[in-house]
């Protein structure tokens, strides 16, 4: 199941020895839990460990295998990041994607042998959805041949960039370009920050920490400003943009191609996201096949809070789902490194594909990433609570996925700038050209689903289903797109009185995909045994999805109650079926305990033994009396006594 998990059996079992060759390495692990650690501590242990990464990399990994990297980063440094995270992010891809041949064998090559430590300074105070207006002017002057960066105002400050704060001594630094007075909109500069041997800011940078977060606090998220600060013309990214001397402006080959260490962030954190999941639901189902409270049969004893069909209703569509995103995070990396491919031979069809699909699947997935986290935290009752289950970190760094990489609300109205754009096909009889996709929104529709009338409920009734739903939802809101702009409003305004029905389009598309994602890779397997459990998920996943969308086809009588009734039964039917397999779906994951961090999910199930260790290892308990009690508490006690005498 893992070789599933992972793409095959190769990196599966490399997972496998990366992590037994670890555990060989004391020097490598915790020196203690995190939760017990000041934001200094964790950011100098981090530091000691991204050190000895650096340097015994070649002894435990192959270094150009991007899986294999990942994974050594997960056990050793965790998911709270590093000072290096937003490095191999966003800034390597930025100048890989970004930064013209010569430009790669000045800085790429320093900056993937760790010579230089650089981010991508893109938000600001003000501005961070809306790029356009971003605050910060690159003004090209023609007479040095430089730009002249500027911060105009507060609110122009760069914010937010991740290692930017403290670590980084380079940046990718978005800027509004202007030449000769005119606007050329955002653009990409490489732009030295801090001295690269003393590591203080240069003249004319402003930097430092925007403070402690809700989570992901081992990275110096930052804030920057610039007092007319000069970085050579040659320091605009120019594999695809270029400025000459004289300040002639050369267009690339696609006008959003700047973007793009954004949508590489959107298609890798995808998996990011499930393997996020996956750690929680494995921390919860193996906790909850532990804890024992209550009866179901009173003349027996307290059963696993596992047997409950309330626990099995929170836990197994989450794993499900997990098990769904990594299948279609898997499809999400390889378009896009095609996508990557394709454009650097000048091919930009896929771009706007990728976009769409992209914006969706990040939108959708950190939402249902964050929701199912929080009911696995609430799985564990009290326990959950303690970061010593440490579901409350892994909540907070996933639910920032909501925000960064675009604001999720923001991005399904990205796919469904798409969505609207495919409906108008339709609607013009032009279906044809609609892409793969989007190629359902111009079929057909049955007119009542057969669900519940096929022997063997197989798949294709249940995506036909999905197909209705999200193709109602896009052609009725594009219509009242169309319908307010009939009647005299802007694109803009209409846009805007149809948003949420547009957003609601967009995720019954990205649902749509991920169902089929899922299908695609159950198809694909050969072995019996997993096939079957994984149909049995998949089963659970369609019947899941559908009653939480059901609403859609109810009301056109699509589905009628009746079947409504079926969705419900097969769903209660897959629960119960999963529950044998249950915990071997969370291990398959293949969690050593150093990755997970979690008292409560260890392996060995000794949760309260372990719980009880780690309690008496808190900074707290080092003494008996504190001096918070010498010092104030005590003196109140005592001289509440004295009055009294
Ligand atoms: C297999 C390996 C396993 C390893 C697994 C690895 C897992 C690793 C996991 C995770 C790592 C994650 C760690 C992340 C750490 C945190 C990093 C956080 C970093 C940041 O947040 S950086 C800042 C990000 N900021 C944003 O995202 C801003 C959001 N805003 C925008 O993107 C844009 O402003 C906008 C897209 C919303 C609008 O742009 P605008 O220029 O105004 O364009 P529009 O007018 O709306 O659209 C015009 C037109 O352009 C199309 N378009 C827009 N963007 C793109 C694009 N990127 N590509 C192609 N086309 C694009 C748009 O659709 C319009 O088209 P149309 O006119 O409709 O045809
Ligand atoms: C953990 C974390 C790490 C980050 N790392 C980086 C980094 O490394 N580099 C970097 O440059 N940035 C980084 N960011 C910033 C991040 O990319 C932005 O916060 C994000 O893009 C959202 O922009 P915003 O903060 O301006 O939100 P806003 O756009 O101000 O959003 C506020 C609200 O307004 C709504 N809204 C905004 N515009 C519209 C619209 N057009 N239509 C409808 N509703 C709208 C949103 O939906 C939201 O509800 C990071 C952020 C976080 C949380």
């Amino acid at each position: 199941m893992a070789a599933q998990i992972y793409s095959g059996e190769k990196y599966a079992s490399r997972r496998r020895e990366i992590s037994a060759n670890l555990a060989k390495r004391p020097e490598f692990h915790d020196s203690k839990p995190l939760p017990f650690m000041t934001r200094e501590e964790k950011i100098l242990e981090s530091s000691r460990k991204l050190t000895l990464i650096s340097k015994h990399m070649n002894e435990i990994i192959d270094p150009s295998d991007k899986r294999e990297l990942y994974h050594l980063n997960c056990e050793v440094l965790g998911i709270e990041g590093n000072p290096m995270a937003l490095h191999g992010d966003m800034f390597i891809p930025a100048l890989t994607a970004q930064a013209s041949d010569e430009q790669q064998e000045k800085w790429l090559s320093r900056a993937l042998r760790r010579e230089i430590i650089g981010t991508y300074a893109q938000t600001e105070l003000g501005h961070g959805t809306n790029l356009r207006k971003l605050e910060t002017i690159a003004t090209y002057d023609v007479d040095t041949q430089e730009f002249v960066l500027h911060t105009p105002q507060i609110t122009a400050l760069k914010w937010w960039p991740g290692n930017l704060g403290k670590s980084s001594n380079y940046a990718v630094v978005v800027a509004l370009m202007i030449i000769k007075g005119k606007n050329y909109g955002p653009q990409t500069f490489m732009v030295p920050l801090r001295d690269e041997k003393t590591h203080q800011p240069l003249k004319g940078i402003t930097i430092g920490d925007i403070g402690p977060k809700l989570a992901y606090n081992i990275v110096d998220n930052g804030f920057l400003g610039f007092d007319h600060y000069r970085i050579p013309r040659t320091n605009l990214l120019m594999r695809h943009t270029r400025v000459e001397p004289d300040g002639t402006f050369v267009k690339p080959p696609h006008a959003k191609i700047n973007y793009s260490a954004m949508v590489h962030v959107r298609s890798y954190m995808i998996t990011g996201q499930a393997i996020m999941l996956a750690y929680a639901l494995t921390i919860a189902t193996r906790y909850s096949s532990v804890r024992r409270q209550g009866q179901i049969d009173t003349t027996q004893p307290e059963v696993k809070v596992l047997e409950y069909q309330t626990q099995q209703h929170r836990l197994f569509p989450s794993i499900a789902r997990a098990y769904a995103f990594v299948f279609a995070g898997a499809e999400t990396v390889r378009l896009y490194e095609r996508v990557l491919q394709e454009v650097e031979t000048g091919n930009v069809s896929l771009m706007a594909d990728l976009h769409a699909l992209t914006s969706g699947l990040k939108s959708v997935v950190t939402h249902q990433t964050a929701q199912g986290i929080e009911q696995a935290r609430m799985a564990c009752g009290g326990h959950g609570y303690s970061q010593a289950s440490y579901i409350s970190e892994i909540f907070g760094v996933a639910v920032g996925g909501c925000t960064y990489e675009g604001e999720n609300l923001v991005m399904l109205q990205q796919l469904a700038r798409y969505l609207v754009k495919s409906a108008g096909l339709v609607q013009a009889g032009q279906s044809s050209k609609l892409g793969p996709l989007v190629a359902y929104l111009g079929a057909k529709s049955d007119s009542t689903s057969l669900i519940d009338r096929t022997p063997t409920p197989g798949f294709a009734e249940y995506v036909k289903t999905f197909q209705h739903i999200a193709r109602k939802q896009t052609l009725k809101a594009a219509q009242k797109l169309f319908g307010f702009m009939e009647k005299g409003d802007t694109r803009e305004v209409a846009w805007n009185k149809s948003t949420v029905e547009l957003n609601r389009a967009s995720r019954l598309h990205t649902r749509l995909y991920i169902v089929e994602a899922f299908v695609r890779r159950v198809e694909e397997v050969a072995d019996p045994r997993l096939k079957e459990v994984l149909t049995d998920l998949l089963r659970l996943h369609v019947n899941y999805e559908l009653l939480d969308v059901a609403a859609y086809a109810l009301e056109d009588g699509f589905l009628s109650s009746s079947q409504l009734d079926y969705i419900r039964e097969q769903l209660y039917f897959y629960l119960a079926k999963i529950r044998p397999n249950a915990v071997s779906l969370v291990d398959s994951w293949e969690f050593s305990d150093r990755e997970l961090r979690s008292v409560l999910g260890r392996r060995d199930g000794n949760v309260y033994e372990n719980l009880f260790a780690w309690a008496k290892a808190s900074p707290l308990n080092k003494t008996d009396v504190l001096p918070s009690v010498d010092k104030y508490l005590k003196p109140l006690m005592e001289s509440a006594r004295a009055s009294k005498l």
